[in-house]
């Protein structure tokens, strides 16, 4: 615009100096006529020095409107410039105006909702606030409440407190009490023992019970040679338990006058009497057993009279195992077992162990029915019975296994049973035709060892103990040479292995091969042999008790296998318990009076040793 400017002046003053020139030169020459008046020519001249003097002015006046004109494009152009620029600055206000429009807009919807909002938030408040104040209220009533109630527990806890410093008091004097109750119990528990064995000794270490078992399908089955009529007869019950001791039989033969004749017992058991009572009176002898005495139970009786079936349980046509899924069947072998282990449970941990050998004495032969060929199989292994320097009986490398519980014991036995020979009779099919032992010998860590020391708890009791001892069993104390240490708890044989550490007791369970008569079993070859046997160890056992009932010095164990074996658990301080098995029936009267007759005759040791202690005679016959 400025350089526009300049150049418009520069170009003023050149038509300016070109005017200025034409206007010198033409004053000069024509103003004046030869005449001296003012000619036309000149006065044209004039006139149109005066035109061209005002076309001067006017082309100035032109140059410079054009001047002003150029001026005034610069301008407009500037204006224009910035009318242009302006207009984007404009749009751009526009737009920003637009934009900002917008927001106001949204801004004012957004505040709409805000608004909105804040009035809900006002009423939340308002609504919160009411809330909160009944919420204050109600802490309010129940922080009085809560204070009153621990005010209440306070009081009650002192209360409280004042009654468990009184029961404290209590509990001391109670435990001193129970502490003086359970020093006596010990010695009561002693005193029990002493008495309990006193009175196994009194009821006689023999004992001879009685199970008369029900009438069963093979008691009826019609034989060949006999009519209708005599097999009725030959079916009819003649035994009878009449009481908890008495058998009544009745004894109608042919060609005879009926006689009735009665046996007492220890104990006799009716048909209906189930293996749990059988059990709940050999129980005793078990703690007799744990007490350091040498127990025995056998089971006499004919064959098919229920020996098997009292001293194991039921067993199948194929199967000998013992089930113990039916315990309510289980006879005195498991039964005894459990109980000797639920005994040694009662004792310190560690204090007892047990192991077990079965044998069965067939043909008077020891078999070890436990034995192992070299794959483990078990096969009887034929053993050979000694006595030892210290007379006791002994069957050297006999397999003795440790049991820890009945389970494994009647796995063991199991095993055995097995093993035992048995053949077919005319009274049953399953018919045992050896003598089956199992012997549980229990160890017992004493007298040193601390397993007594709880019962005794000084030395003043211990001796007053011994005392009762020595006046109740004087005579075995010396026969077996006992030695009591201060701390011993039983006339038992003590090893004198080990510094007399180790008490050793045996429990022998025996299932006797059944007594009868040749005819009645209808055997023949083999089996007329194992007959032979069979009533051969019986009599030598019958022989034995009478021998122990006349108290003779000999008493003759080594007559047979049998007796050889269970020498230990027949006499001395042993206990025995005779379980005679009596089938009721009149086709087996012979036999079954066979039976009560030795029932009678074991009974004698025991009248022989009631009748030194003045008391009544108990068994009779008619
Ligand atoms: N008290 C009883 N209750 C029910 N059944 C019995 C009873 N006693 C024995 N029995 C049954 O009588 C049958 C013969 O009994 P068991 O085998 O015990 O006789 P056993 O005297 O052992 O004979 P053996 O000497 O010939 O072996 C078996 O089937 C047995 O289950």
């Amino acid at each position: 615009m400025v350089d526009s400017k300049r150049f418009l002046a520069r170009g003023g003053e050149c038509w300016v100096r070109a005017a200025g020139a034409r206007g010198a030169g033409g004053g000069t020459g024509e103003r004046m006529r030869p005449g001296g008046g003012i000619s036309p020519s000149f006065v044209a001249q004039q006139r149109i020095r005066q035109l061209e003097q005002k076309l001067r002015a006017k082309e100035e006046r032109i140059v410079v409107l054009e001047t002003e004109n150029a001026l005034l494009h610069l301008k407009l152009a500037e204006f224009r410039g910035l009318i242009g620029r302006d207009t984007n600055e404009v749009t751009q206000l526009n737009f920003v105006h637009d934009k900002q429009q917008n927001l106001c807009r949204s801004t004012s919807s957004i505040i709409i909702q805000v608004y909105g909002a804040i009035q809900r938030l006002k009423r939340d408040l308002k609504n919160l606030h009411s809330f909160a104040l009944e919420l204050s209220r109600d802490f309010q009533h129940q922080c009085k409440n809560s204070f009153y109630q621990v005010l209440t527990a306070v009081q009650r806890i002192q209360l409280q407190n004042e009654a468990m410093q009184t029961f404290q008091t209590k509990a001391f004097d109670l435990e001193l009490s129970l502490q003086e109750v359970n020093e006596r119990y010990q010695q009561e528990k002693q005193k029990r023992k002493i008495l309990h064995n006193s009175l196994v000794e009194l009821r006689g270490n023999i004992r001879v019970h009685c199970r008369i078992r029900p009438l069963l399908p093979f008691d009826t089955a019609s034989g060949h040679s006999v009519s209708q009529d005599w097999h009725r007869k030959l079916s009819e019950k003649v035994a009878h338990a009449t009481d908890d001791e008495t058998v009544l039989v009745k004894c109608n033969r042919p060609g005879h006058t009926l006689i009735n004749k009665t046996f007492q017992f220890d104990r006799v058991y009716s048909a209906a009497e189930s293996q749990n009572t059988v059990f709940a009176d050999v129980a005793p002898l078990l703690t007799s057993l744990l007490d350091g005495y040498n127990v025995c139970i056998m089971a006499y009786g004919q064959t098919g009279s229920g020996k098997t079936y009292t001293m194991l349980g039921p067993q199948s046509e194929d199967d000998v195992t013992l089930s113990i899924e039916d315990e309510l069947e289980l006879g005195i072998i498991p039964r005894a077992t459990e109980e000797v282990f639920r005994l040694i449970s009662e004792k310190p941990p560690g204090s007892h162990w047990v192991e077990v050998s079965v044998v069965e004495v067939y043909n008077n032969e020891i078999f070890d029915l436990l034995a192992k060929d070299s794959c483990g199989r078990v096969f009887g292994v034929k053993r050979d019975v000694v006595t030892t320097k210290e007379g006791k009986s002994d069957v050297p490398l006999l397999t003795y296994e440790t049991v820890e519980n009945a389970v494994e014991f009647l796995q063991l036995v199991d095993k055995g049973l097995q093993l035992r020979v048995k053949h077919p009779t005319l009274v049953h099919a399953h018919s045992s035709r050896s003598h089956l032992v199992v012997t549980l010998t229990i160890t017992t860590k004493a007298v040193s060892a601390d397993s007594f020391a709880p019962l005794w708890t000084d030395e003043q009791s211990s001796q007053r103990l011994s005392k009762e001892l020595f006046c109740t069993f004087p005579q075995q104390m010396k026969d077996d040479k006992l030695i009591f240490p201060s701390r011993a708890s039983s006339p038992a044989q003590f090893e004198s292995t080990e510094k007399l550490k180790h008490i050793k007791t045996k429990l022998q369970l025996v299932d006797l091969a059944g007594s009868e008569c040749v005819g009645m079993s209808g055997v023949t070859g083999v089996a007329l042999r194992e007959t032979s046997f069979i009533n051969r160890s019986l009599s030598a056992l019958s022989d034995v008790l009478g021998a122990i009932a006349e108290q003779r010095s000999h008493i003759p164990y080594r007559n047979s296998k049998l007796t050889h074996l269970l020498q230990d658990s027949i006499g001395g301080n042993a206990k025995l318990l005779v379980m005679l098995c009596v089938s009721p029936c009149q086709k087996y009267l012979a036999e079954s009076l066979q039976s009560l007759g030795f029932g009678t005759r074991a009974r004698q040791v025991q009248r022989g040793q009631v009748k030194k202690r003045n008391l009544p005679v108990s068994s009779k016959s008619k």
